[in-house]
This record gives C-alpha cells, sequence and structure tokens, in this order.
C-alpha cells in the first residue's frame, strides 16, 4: 500500500485530488485519527528561495488561522530541503468543480455560501494578507461549510485531469479587478525581506471585485466577462466604464444590488467587506 510518512505518522494514500507543476494533493486515510485527510505535497528540489518562502507563508498563515471556521485545518506539517507536506481536513469538491455541475443554487444555499466566503475572506484581510487571485477553485466545500484552501502566496495547483475533468482555473483573467489589471504602480516586487509584496494598488477592494465575479458567476452562470475570449479585450472591458456589465433581473432585489455593488469599477466606490456582511441581502430571512 503506499502509504506518506509525515514526523513519522504514516497515513494510507487513497487517491490523487490533484496536481500542479511541483506539488500533488492526496486524498488519506489516517490510521490514528481514523479520518479522510488530504495532504498537499511540494517537491522543492528545483524550487527558489522566493518561493521556499511563499510557502512559508502559507503555512505560518494557515497556522495562525487555525481557529477560523472558514479556513482549510491544517494539522501537521514537515519542511526538508527536498519536499513539504501538509496534513489537511480534506474537502468533498471545491467550487469550481461543483459550479461546473450545478447551474441552479437554491437561494438559501446561495446565502450560506456567500456569507461563509465573505468571511473567509474578511479573516485573510484581517491578518493583513490581500489574496488577489481569488477564483471558485480556492474554495472547498468541507461538510457542507465553504473553506478557503489558500491565500495566493504560493504556485496554485490545479485539479488532476483524471480525477475531475475541469477548465484548469489557474491563471484565468475573468476574476481580476481593473485596479489589479491597471496597476502601475512603482512598488518594488520584493520588499527588504524579500518577501513578495503585493503591488500598492491592490487591496482588499480586489478581493471584493474578484468575489462579485466570483457572486456573479453563481447566479447567472459565467463570469461578466467570459463571453469576451481575446484576454487583450477582456482587460480593455473589464476597465473600460463605458463597457456596461449585464445584470439580467433575479427575484432577490437585495442580490442584485450586492453583485452591482461589488462590480463597481471604482475601488474606492465598491464597498468593503464589513460592508458587505450588514447588507440588506444578509439581513433577510427571504
Ligand atoms: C476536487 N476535490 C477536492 C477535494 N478535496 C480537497 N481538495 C483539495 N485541493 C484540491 C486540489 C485540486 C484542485 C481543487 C482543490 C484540498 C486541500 C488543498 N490544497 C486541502 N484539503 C483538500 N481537500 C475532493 N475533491
Amino acid at each position: 500500500k503506499d502509504v506518506i510518512t509525515v514526523n513519522k505518522v504514516t497515513y494510507t494514500i487513497l487517491r490523487i485530488i490533484g496536481k500542479g507543476g511541483s506539488s500533488k494533493v492526496y486524498q488519506v486515510f489516517s490510521e490514528n485519527k481514523k479520518k479522510v485527510l488530504a495532504i498537499k505535497y511540494v517537491k522543492l528540489d528545483c524550487a527558489d528561495d522566493m518561493t521556499v518562502q511563499g510557502y512559508i507563508n502559507e503555512i505560518t498563515l494557515l497556522q495562525k488561522l487555525r481557529n477560523s471556521e472558514n479556513i482549510i485545518h491544517l494539522y501537521d506539517f514537515e519542511i526538508t530541503d527536498s519536499h513539504i507536506y501538509l496534513v489537511m481536513e480534506c474537502g468533498s469538491i471545491d467550487l469550481a468543480t461543483f459550479l461546473s455541475k450545478h447551474k441552479k443554487i437554491d437561494p438559501q444555499d446561495m446565502k450560506f455560501y456567500w456569507r461563509g466566503m465573505l468571511d473567509a475572506v474578511d479573516v485573510v484581510h484581517q491578518a493583513g494578507i490581500v489574496h488577489s487571485d481569488l477564483k471558485p477553485a480556492n474554495f472547498l466545500f468541507v461538510e457542507g461549510t465553504l473553506k478557503l484552501i489558500d491565500f495566493g502566496i504560493a504556485n496554485a495547483i490545479q485539479s488532476d485531469k483524471t480525477s475531475v475533468v475541469r477548465e484548469s482555473q489557474v491563471g484565468t483573467l475573468n476574476y481580476m479587478s481593473p485596479e489589479a489589471i491597471q496597476d502601475t504602480s512603482p512598488s518594488p516586487q520584493v520588499d527588504a525581506n524579500g518577501h513578495r509584496r503585493p503591488k500598492l494598488k491592490i487591496n482588499c477592494k480586489s478581493d471584493v471585485w474578484s468575489l462579485g465575479c466570483i457572486f456573479y458567476y453563481m447566479v447567472y452562470g459565467k463570469t461578466p466577462f467570459q463571453h469576451i475570449t481575446l484576454s487583450l479585450m477582456k482587460l480593455q472591458a473589464i476597465c473600460d466604464p463605458r463597457h456596461v456589465i449585464e445584470f439580467p433581473a433575479v427575484d432577490n432585489p437585495h442580490l442584485l444590488d450586492l453583485l452591482k455593488k461589488c462590480l463597481i469599477r471604482d475601488p474606492r466606490e465598491r464597498p468593503s467587506i464589513p460592508e458587505l456582511r450588514k447588507h440588506p441581502y444578509f439581513l433577510s430571512e427571504a
């Protein structure tokens, strides 16, 4: 039987869930916990210091946010010169795969999912981090609750083609905010101690735009600019206020209002996550 040993604890490999460039995510069984868990394996052989630093930051943050309900739980980890192992709770399905299978979502469920996603990203912001690359594949269902899997610091992982068929969401532009596209601030790519620093203009409001694109996708089955296939045309449309985003009618006027607010192009006009949490959409029971 294939096993993975992390800090002298052995886990039986059940299947591979996803693989990226130098990383793999396995579904494993823990003999002593009698639980199904997930192990993210990262090969460090040809990783440069920046990449390793990115993973260490990711681990530090996962540990810091371990008590947050909407952040994936990290049970254990092991770092050597050649690899990293992260032992985490295992989800049932990621949001990207889920949305590709469920075109219509029950309004009550949708409200619960949105609340969870806002809470997850708010917790990351409170830790002083802007994700800046939010997309459905970053969220995972764990017993019905949506949890954030990563913080956009380390490299992204795509789902394994053999296990789930999914258009690879790595590097998609569909969730990118106007200010991220226009950001030409001269700020250095790395700060004093070599940490890759998000550019000045990208801030929490950029994550609100990305969440708005995910919400839009959940309501209308496509992202706001998905129909524009030429990348340059897509980027221009995202930034161009003359390109009016379409919002087909929906039953709940509060939902429509919240969607429109998340997709305001001027980040100063766009609501913050605390403001969104107080939106009437979340207050009404309907
Ligand atoms: C499709 N699918 C996913 C699961 N469960 C799951 N997937 C995880 N990553 C997946 C890697 C491929 C892309 C989608 C996320 C992680 C994880 C990390 N990182 C920590 N726990 C997890 N649980 C079951 N089916």
